[in-house]
């Protein structure tokens, strides 16, 4: 099936999960919630991008990291009908990648998160960050990027599923655009994408569904 970007949709390849039901290929988030957020219940098919938008403390970043399990929250997320609590934390990580809106890094050296190997260097290429990156300690990196590098690491682990929390809110417009084409290349292979974002016009241009949050809920309706 072909969305109206014109990308392949695999909305009818489904999954039926061991404790019953019918889950769609990508993302299924089943009664997720904690005290300051949801419950929330939704889908984002595989290769489809379900943009977020909300005011500054609406819970969209709460949403992300139960997604990843990073936050306590009941209920639970699907990853092509298979259950995050049926697998180990580490598993769920590497396949349903993270992105914070502002990266974690464990030591001032980039090469101690990201090899430098074709991959990497095609990654960057793509994100259009100079090669010296890899050699500056991350203390002298801009924001942007920072938040490429971010990206790129995750990408080499070529995730099933992305929640990426402002991954352009740094950047100019021609290297936001760069960044959306590797979203676009991703989600052609079939990863599913949260995004969230304050750019209306990046909502326009990415999403396949839209959702706003309020005070740690959805509102209005799906579009
Ligand atoms: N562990 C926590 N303990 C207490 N309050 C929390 C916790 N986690 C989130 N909150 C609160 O939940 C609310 C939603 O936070 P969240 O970071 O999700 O907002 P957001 O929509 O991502 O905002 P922004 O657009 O500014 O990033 C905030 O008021 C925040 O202080």
């Amino acid at each position: 099936m072909l969305n109206r970007t014109g990308r392949v949709s695999v909305i009818d390849d489904i999954s039926v999960p061991s404790g019953g039901g019918i889950l769609p290929r990508g993302l299924s988030v089943r009664a997720l919630g904690n005290a300051h957020a949801g419950p929330f219940e939704f889908d984002v098919p595989a290769g489809a991008c379900l943009v977020i938008t909300g005011m500054s403390g609406a819970g969209k970043s709460v949403l992300l990291r139960m997604m990843a399990d990073l936050d306590p929250h009941q209920g639970d997320v699907a990853l092509d009908g298979r259950f995050c609590s049926a697998m180990p934390a580490h598993r769920w990580r590497r396949q349903v990648v993270y992105l914070p809106a502002e990266p974690g890094w464990w030591s001032d050296s980039v090469l101690d998160h990201i090899p430098d190997d074709v991959l990497t260097r095609g990654l960057m290429a793509k994100a259009g960050l100079r090669a010296g990156v890899l050699n500056d300690p991350v203390h002298r990196l801009s924001t942007g990027e920072r938040q490429r590098l971010a990206l790129v690491r995750g990408l080499r682990l070529a995730p099933r599923a992305l929640l990426m929390d402002e991954p352009c809110s740094a950047l100019d417009e021609a290297t936001t655009l760069m960044v959306e084409a590797m979203m676009r290349e991703v989600m052609t292979g079939g990863t599913a994408i949260v995004l969230v974002s304050h750019d209306s016009a990046q909502a326009m241009r990415m999403a396949d569904l839209r959702r706003e949050l309020a005070n740690g809920h959805f509102v209005g309706v799906d579009s």
